[in-house]
């Protein structure tokens, strides 16, 4: 999949568009560009936090199968799969906002000191990645609402903030993981203009 790295801001991806972020399993958008997201997106940060909750109240195991060895693992959801909030009507019809998609990837159960290591939200990276492609794939299909949509999705540098992952580790899974993938023809990364290439 074609990766372009733009510098400005996420929010401003065109209206209908896809926005990408990385996330924690306990419900808690407090800081990084979450927080942003929390702020401009009051009513998908709800949608985020009762998903969040509600799979905390019944800890549903489910088995990862590791993508270099193959070996099970037993964790509990959301972790390892996405979430994709579809636009909220408080959202953008209140705020002005646009009709941006959000998606979730569940790449950390916890957040700040007990975030996962590295290799770990790497390997859950691969696999919220893999579910967020068939979302969206299922998605398009039926054009649920996607009718503005243009065919790109947008991200962030996710995982390489307070998750603490070198960003080209994540880049290359998403490229590697989003190929081929029906219905997208560009991901468009964006950077804040401070940061270095
Ligand atoms: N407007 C903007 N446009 C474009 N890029 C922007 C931007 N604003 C910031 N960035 C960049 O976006 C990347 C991600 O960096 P982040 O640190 O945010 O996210 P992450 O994925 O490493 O970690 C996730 C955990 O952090 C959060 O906060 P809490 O843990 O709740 O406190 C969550 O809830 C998770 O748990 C960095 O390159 C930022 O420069």
């Amino acid at each position: 999949m074609k990766t372009t790295e733009i510098t400005g801001d996420l929010f401003d991806a065109p209206d209908g568009a896809v926005l990408i972020h990385a996330c924690n399993c306990l419900g808690s958008w407090g800081g990084g560009i979450a927080r942003v997201f929390k702020h401009k997106y009051p009513s998908a940060y709800k949608f985020y936090y009762n998903h969040c909750r509600a799979l905390l109240r019944e800890k549903r195991p489910h088995t990862l199968l590791n993508s270099q060895t193959n070996d099970p693992k037993i964790v509990n959801l959301p972790l390892g799969t996405a979430l994709i909030i579809p636009p909220q009507a408080q959202d953008y019809s209140i705020r002005q906002n646009k009709k941006h998609w959000i998606v979730c990837l569940f790449t950390s159960r916890a957040y700040g000191r007990g975030v996962s290591k590295p290799d770990v939200i790497l390997e859950n990276s691969v696999h919220a990645i893999r579910d967020m492609r068939r979302q969206l794939e299922e998605l398009f299909e039926h054009e649920d609402g996607m009718e503005q949509w243009d065919g790109k999705v947008y991200s962030c540098r996710f995982n390489s903030g307070l998750f603490g992952v070198e960003w080209k580790a994540s880049r290359k899974i998403l490229e590697t993981e989003l190929d081929g993938m029906v219905g997208v023809e560009e991901v468009v990364v964006v950077r804040p203009k401070e940061e270095i290439e």
